[in-house]
């Protein structure tokens, strides 16, 4: 008679490596006796202290998503190899471990999801700070109603003498940062006006109501969307900014790297 073991069996021969995404502790104990066997530990934070970590901006709503960063930022961090057979154990319908993929490490299907944030010119948390504050916004909208925002952040020299302003620049003098609970908010209440945010490398924000004139032509971006998002992906690949644009629309947050679309978000999920 056969057991499950036969069945699902050589969904686990010839494994090279496993990531646990934001393992239990007892979960992640279980793997300790395992030979041969890499274990990376993936998750915003490490709360199991695996030797091995890959930590994640964002919780990644999107399995697949949260499964390409891991491999991504692994591969980057030469822990595993291109080639190399993975089992990936993460939670779709609950807290814990429930879902198991075997995945291939492909440098080919590279999608740019962990170099969005780890080999942009702006700092990992600057981006971190902008994609939670698109989340939020997008999640609570402008007094109830649907808002857009154009975020372009990274090289904002350069964005600079791509641009024009559309209005008086109200952070002109300031030298105010994202993630600044103050900066926030104001942020907030800007996004009702026209135009995108223009922010530094390390977090400061430059300008607000940007007229973005990129050179750059012919940016794939997602039917039904229109100059926002054609402006935000081309002035990725005229510069060395990425962008994060939230779309009144659809109410999607996407971010843009080199004239890509590399992150496609839903704040309802967050
Ligand atoms: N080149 C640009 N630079 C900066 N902001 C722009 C640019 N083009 C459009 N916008 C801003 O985007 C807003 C929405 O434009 P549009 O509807 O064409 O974009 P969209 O890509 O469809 O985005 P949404 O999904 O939010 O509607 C405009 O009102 C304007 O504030
Ligand atoms: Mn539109």
């Amino acid at each position: 008679m056969a057991g499950l073991d036969d069945v699902f069996g050589d969904f686990y021969t010839s494994v090279d490596a496993v990531f646990l995404f934001s393992p239990s502790g007892s979960f992640y104990e279980r793997f300790a006796d395992v030979d041969d066997l890499d274990v990376i530990v993936v998750g915003t934070e490490n709360t199991v202290n695996g030797e091995t970590f890959v930590e994640l901006p964002l919780a990644f709503d999107d399995v697949k998503e949260r499964i390409r960063f891991g491999i991504e930022g692994a591969l980057e961090q030469n822990v595993i190899e291109d080639g190399d057979e993975l089992v990936c154990t993460t939670s779709v319908f609950s807290d814990g471990t429930d879902t198991i993929s075997r995945v291939r490490a492909d440098a080919e299907t590279h999608t740019g999801i962990y170099d969005l944030f780890v080999k942009s010119r702006a700092e990992p948390e600057v981006i971190k700070a902008v994609l939670e504050l698109a989340i939020e916004l997008g999640k609570k909208g402008q007094k109830g109603k649907p808002v857009g925002a154009l975020f372009v952040v990274g090289d904002a020299g350069k964005v600079m003498n791509k641009s024009r302003p559309l209005s008086y620049n109200p952070f002109e003098k300031s030298h105010v940062h994202v993630g600044d609970p103050i900066v926030n908010v104001m942020l907030k209440e800007f996004s009702r006006l026209d135009g995108a945010f223009v922010i530094s490398d390390a977090g400061k924000i430059v300008s607000a109501y940007r007229y973005l004139e990129p050179s750059a032509e012919g940016v794939d971006i997602p039917k039904g969307l229109g100059a926002r998002h054609m402006a935000g992906g081309a002035i990725t690949r005229d510069t060395n900014a990425i962008t994060i644009v939230l779309s009144e629309s659809d109410g999607l947050v996407r971010a843009f790297k080199a004239g890509e679309l590399i992150l496609e978000v839903d704040p309802e999920a967050y």
